[in-house]
């Protein structure tokens, strides 16, 4: 930080005075008492800038808190969108720079602004007004030139922040995939990727460091070297022009002690005086770097603007119209879906299943299913079975056909990879809720434990040392406790009043426990989506779905209870080539195939 208060005006001009009278100067008492408050306001400067940085990241940082993690805005900018591929590094480390920047900008412009005033007024008393004038028209005009010379320094510090986000990733990738890429002893191929995305920074900086370096060669030659002779000879003017002398420096003739006395004083006014403006036009620099952490935060708010707009930017995403073809965007007007609630019942109407890249997987999906009516998804790996599931969830958006399904609170998802939470055992059952909402539910630990009883994992809070246990449960529990701790008993918890899905969640189970779920989740009156390849679990559900893999699909009612063969598709298929833009060539959808299974209840 630059700022800080200077004494040396007045100590400097005694000095000099001391020094050409050849007489030691009288210990004064207002300099030693000057230590104190100009100690405490040159760290008070520091202070404040501090905690102005502090408070700048504070509601920055919450304010994007508040709009990622909104909803699911985080699933979406990461998904669905490419434009903000980590926004990890944007909110840890963006917003911290930024922050960092301003407020270290504030005090780089707000303290030289004081000092030109104060010493160029001070100045002017002493040799004339024009002497400062003189040496801040040099100050701008050296400005413009070195801002016209300077490299695009804000886009330089842009894309090093990208690269350093990349980096990032790839480290964080490693650790999340420590124990596959242990047992593959891909340590030496993940160490190649690693260093690539490291050598794209060490590059980038390489040449940004160069280019700082010639660019600075240029800024002192014009704000100091050139800046030092100006004001040597405005200082040096009033001494030998005799017609200035009369008025400056004590008048023609006078003592050269004072002489050197006001030439020390003013020496020390204008250094005061062309650092001052030296900073603000070193500034400049500062200034770019913050344009470039200005440019990455608000890219990053811009993304969020757009996802809760419903407009989604996605450099995959391809169609027959010319314009999304070239921009890859997806606006809200593409979404022609609609969706109603409706208690009871999930039904599809012609709806597309459509990825986030414009793939289609199933050109119309229709079927429907009563409360109470077990349904199995089945299909090649790839098909679209967890895509289904993502647009009933809102996560993917519906770009044609209606949905009606009840309130999303009556909708549970178990997900195919189990998500365990940070914090205690007791938390991975109850997630997302708190122990508060959770007692307030009447769920006290014996009540829990039950619910760990029917899955089979009681056993596990012993183990750990009972429910407050804090661990790493992703690397503390083995394949199938985490699919018991972070799906079925979750799922059972939260109990919902009408669907849950279950996709692909029993397949690190046994089958017998399998069963007891099964049995449990009828009891407590859970319609159940799965999604599995297990033929064994076709006895627990009354519908299949089933898809082949090339956007045909059959949906119908399983007669017998383990009817798990024979499907005959009775929709066309469409290649997953197939895009976004081909959907509005598809013919109008049969109605007929959604309501006939639905009309043997
Ligand atoms: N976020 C995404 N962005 C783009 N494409 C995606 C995304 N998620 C999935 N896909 C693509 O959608 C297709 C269907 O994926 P989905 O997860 O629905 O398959 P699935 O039928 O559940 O397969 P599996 O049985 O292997 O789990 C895949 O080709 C996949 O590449």
């Amino acid at each position: 930080m630059s700022g800080s208060v200077s004494s040396t005006v007045p100590s400097s001009s005694r000095l000099s005075r001391a020094i050409t009278r050849r007489s030691l100067p009288r210990p004064s008492l207002n300099s030693g008492l000057m230590m104190w408050p100009l100690s405490i306001v040159n760290n008070s400067l520091k202070l404040i800038i501090s905690l102005l940085a502090l408070s700048f990241r504070t509601r920055l940082t919450r304010y994007a808190h508040d709009r990622y993690l909104g909803g699911i805005t985080f699933y979406k900018a990461s998904n669905l969108d490419t434009r903000c591929p980590n926004p990890d590094q944007l909110l840890v480390q963006d917003i911290d720079k930024w922050a960092d920047s301003l407020s270290t900008l504030y005090s780089d412009i707000a303290k030289p602004i004081v000092d030109i005033f104060l010493f160029g007024y001070k100045l002017g008393q002493a040799i004339g007004k024009d002497a400062p004038a003189f040496m801040v028209s040099y100050f701008i005009f050296s400005g413009v030139v070195l801002r016209s010379l300077s490299p695009p320094f804000g886009k330089y510090t842009a894309m090093e922040q990208k690269l350093e986000g990349d980096f990032r990733f790839t480290h964080s990738r490693v650790l999340a995939h420590a124990e596959e890429i242990a047992f593959y002893r891909g340590g030496d191929r993940e160490k190649t990727l690693v260093n690539a995305t490291f050598d794209k920074i060490v590059n980038h900086v390489n040449t940004v460091i160069r280019l700082r370096f010639t660019n600075g060669v240029i800024d002192s030659v014009f704000v100091k070297y050139l800046a030092t002779m100006l004001a040597y000879y405005l200082l040096a003017r009033p001494v030998f022009d005799s017609s200035r002398a009369t008025s400056y420096m004590g008048g023609a003739g006078a003592d050269p002690t004072q002489i050197m006395e006001d030439y020390s004083r003013n020496s020390s006014y204008l250094v005061n005086l062309s650092q001052a403006v030296g900073r603000i036009i070193l500034a400049g620099r500062d200034l770019t770097r913050f344009a470039g952490y200005t440019s990455r935060v608000s890219e990053l708010f811009d993304v969020l603007d757009d996802i809760h707009s419903g407009k989604y930017e996605s450099t995959m995403v391809t169609g027959n119209e010319a314009e999304r073809a070239q921009t890859g965007k997806v606006s809200a007007d593409d979404l022609k879906g609609q969706v109603e609630t409706r208690d009871g019942i999930i039904e599809f109407k012609n709806v597309p299943i459509v990825t986030p890249n414009g793939d289609v997987l199933v050109k119309e999906l229709s079927f429907k299913i009563d409360q109470g009516m077990n349904c199995m998804i089945t299909g090649p790996n790839g098909c679209g079975k967890s895509s289904l599931f993502r647009i009933l969830g809102d996560l993917w958006p519906l770009f044609g056909g209606h949905v009606a399904k009840p309130a999303p609170e009556s909708l549970f998802y178990v997900p195919q990879k189990p998500y365990l939470a940070l914090g205690t055992l007791r938390d991975q059952v109850i997630y997302p809720h708190t122990r508060e909402q959770a007692l307030a539910r009447g769920y006290t630990d014996d009540k829990i434990m039950e619910l760990l009883d029917v899955v089979r994992l009681a056993y596990l809070v012993e183990r750990e040392g009972g429910f407050d246990a804090v661990q790493d449960w992703a690397s503390a529990l083995s394949g199938g406790e985490k699919h018991g701790y972070g799906g079925m008993s979750r799922l059972f918890y939260h109990k919902p009043s009408t669907f849950a899905v279950l996709d692909e969640c029993t397949s690190a189970v046994s089958v017998d426990v399998e069963g007891i779920m099964y049995q449990h989740a009828r009891k407590e009156n859970i319609t159940l989506f799965t999604v599995s390849h297990r033929t064994t679990l076709t006895k627990y559900h009354q519908y299949v779905l089933k898809f082949d893999g090339e956007g045909g699909y059959e949906f119908k009612r399983l007669h017998n209870e383990d009817d798990s063969s024979a499907f005959a598709f009775s929709h066309g298929k469409s290649s997953k080539s197939a895009k976004l833009g081909d959907l509005e060539a598809t013919p109008v959808a049969d109605e007929a195939a959604a309501e006939a299974p639905a009309a043997e209840n």
